[in-house]
């Protein structure tokens, strides 16, 4: 059986071909079990950006493995018929801004996501503020977004990407914009959102202040990756 979580095996990506082709990523080898926050860190151009991109496929890998949430997403070439259920249903995602909806309130931004699945509306509106509740946001359950702080904005963030329950999220520079004390917090948040909803984080990041928090730690340089803290270190 295949273990839940996120496994990448001998993962490629080439841009173009020929004479102007890139090797973005030559050889990337990662886990992260259900309930582990895992730290991701490379230069500018390392491939992270080309790494998240293909673990939400949003562009295709050229070779390769990956498994999500214990499906074989990619061997080869993609093993899933749709796409974009795939990308709504079993992936959670959390960006450096927050991109919430500015005329939805909060409990709508959380709750649109499982609409869009297919959830009945009361469904989704309870999940949204069971999720709210848990990340310490239900006072402001009936906001805009433009009357929250950024670090109360992430939040609703977070709770978006965890409202279809997806076994995986990924995290692009989710505290980028936010002092240190919030930075911490959301970094907490979602290793205590990994834990109750058993879910695998992977977190890109580039700031100082939250990578001495990461058990495990991934390093990315030139398309290859390095476990540089954890069990695997190379
Ligand atoms: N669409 C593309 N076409 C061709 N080459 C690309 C494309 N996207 C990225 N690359 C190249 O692939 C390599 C990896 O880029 P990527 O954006 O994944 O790096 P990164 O680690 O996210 O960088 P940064 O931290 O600067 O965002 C780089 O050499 C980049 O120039």
């Amino acid at each position: 059986m295949t273990e839940p979580g996120i496994r990448i095996e001998g993962l490629r990506k080439r841009y173009g071909q020929g004479d102007t082709a890139v090797d973005a990523l030559k050889d990337v080898h990662l886990h992260v079990a259900p309930g582990e926050v895992v730290g991701l860190v490379g230069p500018s151009g390392s491939g992270k950006s080309t790494l998240l991109k293909c673990l939400g496929a949003v562009i295709e890998p050229s070779g390769g493995r990956m498994v999500l949430g214990g499906d074989t997403i990619y061997d080869e070439g993609w093993k899933t018929p749709d796409l974009r259920a795939l990308r709504r249903d079993r992936i959670g995602f959390v960006f450096q801004a927050p991109y919430l909806i500015p005329f939805l309130d909060v409990t709508d931004n959380v709750a649109l996501l499982p609409m869009l699945a297919g959830r009945p509306n009361a469904e989704a509106r309870a999940r949204a503020r069971e999720l709210l509740k848990a990340l310490d946001m239900d006072h402001r359950a009936r906001a805009q977004p433009s009357e929250l702080s950024g670090g109360e904005q992430q939040r609703v963030s977070i709770a978006r990407a965890l409202a279809n329950r997806p076994p995986v999220i990924l995290a692009d520079e989710p505290t980028a914009p936010l002092d240190s004390e919030r930075a911490l917090a959301v970094v907490a948040l979602l290793n205590q959102m990994a834990v109750q909803h058993h879910t695998a984080v992977i977190v890109v990041t580039h700031d100082e202040k939250i990578i001495p928090t990461f058990k495990r730690l991934y390093h990315i340089r030139d398309g290859r990756t390095h476990e540089v803290r954890g069990e695997g270190q190379t």
